[in-house]
């Protein structure tokens, strides 16, 4: 067996398949300037997880913390069964309770944590070839030069590049190089991979296709996969699992298919294309803040999110009779959205001269931390529908919502 065979197979044993401890299980306390992550994080082996956030929600802190190039402040990191990170606690324990004794610290460096990263841009090492850029993470690990390159050509032929093993990072494509970046984060055969935009840097085509690839290549991975990513589709299609991070705390999380059905927070929803509102429901009705009311689908009680998408909101000029789910609103602004436009509406202004006095479709129960903006409404129409309307920034009109078309659950 060579020494990489063998670095690989202790590794794996830290988490085969079959075990059911995780692969990850920490809590991360990182402060950074006024800026506090605290998240507690569980990945199981085979297991695919997308983090998503707002920009400054603290992904990048996660990663860089897993990856040991920032040490925690409190908390703990166990890695493939390994404590990698634990800050010590005070100097002298003397006289103290046995549980507030200090403790030493401890802290695995980067190089020593069974992980394979691969960054937004690479980080290809421009002088070395794609093969000895593969070899490059198992040499690290110790393994002999001849078995390393084995190896990498080994990944190299996975990941379909055989024939650029020896090319330079500059002489290959952004998703051939993309490919090297992950044969060689692969090569360490590594418990936990984290993947950091990893499809940020490529062409909207060359994503399509890399993305497939890369689905390809985590599902056969048997450690488990951390992905940052602001693309929706990536997440939606490349993870098991979403945890949503805003402000250094995790806000939502669960299976894609849930979190995109039943958003929890303004980010949520506008990541996944839903209006989202809270409110408290009796049955089939759902008052939002400041009184409006609104008729769902579902039968729920007590406090709810309703959500719905852009594309079941109705616009017209004349008030539609006395239906319900009916507000005058006035547009902020229209944005190409696919084959449609999407039509920024707020309902806080008062609507068309035949209004009736200032009706809120929304929000604020209380809630005001993760509560959804007020008074926003995003409606999906057709070119002709915006020209026959005239929908210009400032227009007021009335948007209609199907009720059919409706979620509502339970807010907490
Ligand atoms: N070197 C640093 N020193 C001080 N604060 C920092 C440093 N790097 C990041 N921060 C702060 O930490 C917070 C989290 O940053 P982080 O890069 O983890 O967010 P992110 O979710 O990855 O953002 P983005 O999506 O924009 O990459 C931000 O408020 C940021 O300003």
């Amino acid at each position: 067996m060579t020494r990489l065979e063998s670095a690989a197979h202790s590794s794996a044993a830290q988490h085969p398949a079959g075990n059911h401890s995780p692969v990850v299980d920490a809590h991360l306390v990182v402060d950074r300037g006024a800026f506090r992550l605290d998240l507690a994080l569980t990945l199981s082996a085979g297991e695919v997880v997308a983090l998503v956030g707002p920009n400054g929600a603290g992904k990048s802190t996660v990663l860089r913390a897993l990856a040991g190039l920032l040490p925690l402040h409190d908390g703990h990191i166990d890695l493939a069964g390994e404590r990698v990170d634990e800050p010590g606690i005070g100097d002298s324990g003397a006289g103290l309770p046995r549980a507030t004794r200090p403790r030493a610290g401890r802290f695995v460096p980067a190089e020593r944590r069974p992980i394979g990263v691969v960054f937004q841009d690479y980080l290809l090492f421009p002088h070395l070839s794609a093969l000895d850029n593969v070899a490059f993470g198992p040499r690290c690990r110790g393994v002999r030069k001849r078995d390393a390159r084995d190896e990498a050509a080994r990944w190299l032929a996975r990941v379909g590049l055989t024939e650029y093993a020896h090319r330079r990072p500059r002489q290959l494509s952004g998703g051939q190089a993309q490919r090297v970046a992950l044969a060689r984060a692969l090569a360490v055969r590594p418990a936990l991979l984290l993947l950091d935009e990893p499809l940020a840097a490529l062409d909207a085509r060359t994503r399509l296709d890399t993305r497939a690839q890369l689905r390809q290549h985590l599902t056969a991975h048997q450690g488990a996969t951390l992905l940052v990513t602001h693309d929706p589709l990536d997440a939606l299609v490349l993870a098991d699992r979403l945890l949503v991070v805003e402000d250094g705390r995790l806000v939502q999380q669960g299976d894609p298919a849930e979190v995109a059905a039943r958003p929890r927070t303004e980010y949520v929803a506008s990541l996944v294309g839903l209006n989202l509102y809270r409110g408290q429901a009796d049955g089939h009705t759902v008052t939002l803040a400041d009184g409006p009311v609104l008729t769902v689908a579902d039968q729920v009680h007590g406090a709810v999110f309703v959500a719905f998408p852009p594309s079941s909101v109705t616009l017209s000029q004349i008030k539609p009779g006395d239906e319900g789910n009916t507000w005058p609103v006035r547009v902020t602004g229209v944005e190409p959205y696919g084959d449609n436009l999407r039509v920024r509406l707020t309902g806080m202004q008062p609507g068309p001269a035949d209004s009736p006095t200032t009706i809120r479709p929304h929000v604020d129960v209380g809630h005001p931390a993760d509560a959804p903006a007020t008074g926003q409404l995003a409606a999906d129409v057709s070119p002709a529908v915006v020209a026959r309307l005239d929908l210009r920034t400032g227009a007021r009109l009335w948007a209609m919502i199907d009720p059919a078309t409706t979620r509502a659950y339970p807010a907490r």
